[in-house]
């Protein structure tokens, strides 16, 4: 058995309350979906085979506690929850982030989940399944990728919902789509309305050029 692997590489983390920590990405190919501004298609269809003893071996050569398993989306690929739970138990800390639509419950306790529920400028927002926000624990975090006023008040909806006692989550973030949004308008909007949710920039974009690869 052998999972699709897109790219593995060691960058700064960008995005989540890990942002800034070195980090080693492995990121699968494929996803079930087509946001409007997503910064990686070039996931959808490239990538090589790799069994997870190979995976391990790779990152072996880096010296990095902290793994993300990204994609594309992760939890696509059948072997995924088999990957983590095996990186964990190498003594990895594991992050999953994954795009809202899976059933994150089929993934391991012990790794940190990301989830990133759609807004309606993605045009995937009818694939969320929000039943996820009652499968989320303390450790894990909730997304949203906001271009316009829609989004934010669709994102404020779900902050909402994640924060009432839906859901043990208590971390949410509101992270601008790339060049569409700009950070003080959004930043703006959290302040008005006295949200408890975090700004998130992606570190990556700042540091290098936007559309640099593997960073
Ligand atoms: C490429 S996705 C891979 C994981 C999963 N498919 C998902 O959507 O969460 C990683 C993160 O990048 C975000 N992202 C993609 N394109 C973006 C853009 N143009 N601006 C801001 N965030 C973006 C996604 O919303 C997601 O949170
Ligand atoms: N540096 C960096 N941090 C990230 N955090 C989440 C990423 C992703 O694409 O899932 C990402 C990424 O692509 N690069
Ligand atoms: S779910 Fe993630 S990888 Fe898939 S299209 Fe949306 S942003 Fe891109
Ligand atoms: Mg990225």
């Amino acid at each position: 058995m052998a999972l699709a692997v897109n790219e593995i590489f060691y960058s700064i983390q960008g995005e989540s309350t890990y942002a800034g920590w070195p980090c080693i990405f492995v990121r699968l190919s494929g996803c079930n979906l087509r946001c409007s501004y997503c910064d990686t298609q070039y996931a959808y269809d490239e990538g090589e085979g790799m069994a997870i003893p190979d995976i391990l071996n790779r990152l072996q050569l880096i010296d990095c506690g902290l793994v993300e398993v990204t994609g594309g989306e992760p939890l696509i690929q059948e072997e995924t929850p088999e990957l983590i739970t095996r990186l964990i138990d190498h003594g990895y800390r594991v992050l999953l982030e994954t795009n809202g639509s899976q059933d994150i419950s089929r993934v391991d306790n012990r790794c940190i989940k990301i989830v990133d529920f759609k807004c309606p400028s993605s045009g995937e927002s009818d694939s969320n399944d929000l039943t996820n926000v009652e499968r989320l624990t303390e450790q894990d975090e909730v997304k949203c990728v906001i271009a316009d006023r829609e989004d934010y008040i669709f994102a404020r909806e779900i902050a909402r919902r994640t924060l009432c006692g839906c859901s043990r989550a208590n971390t949410i973030h509101f992270s601008p789509v790339f060049g569409l949004l700009e950070p003080k308008q959004l930043t703006e909007w959290i302040l008005e309305d006295r949200l408890r949710v975090r700004l998130n920039l992606q570190l990556q974009k700042i540091i290098w050029s936007p559309d640099r690869r593997g960073v």
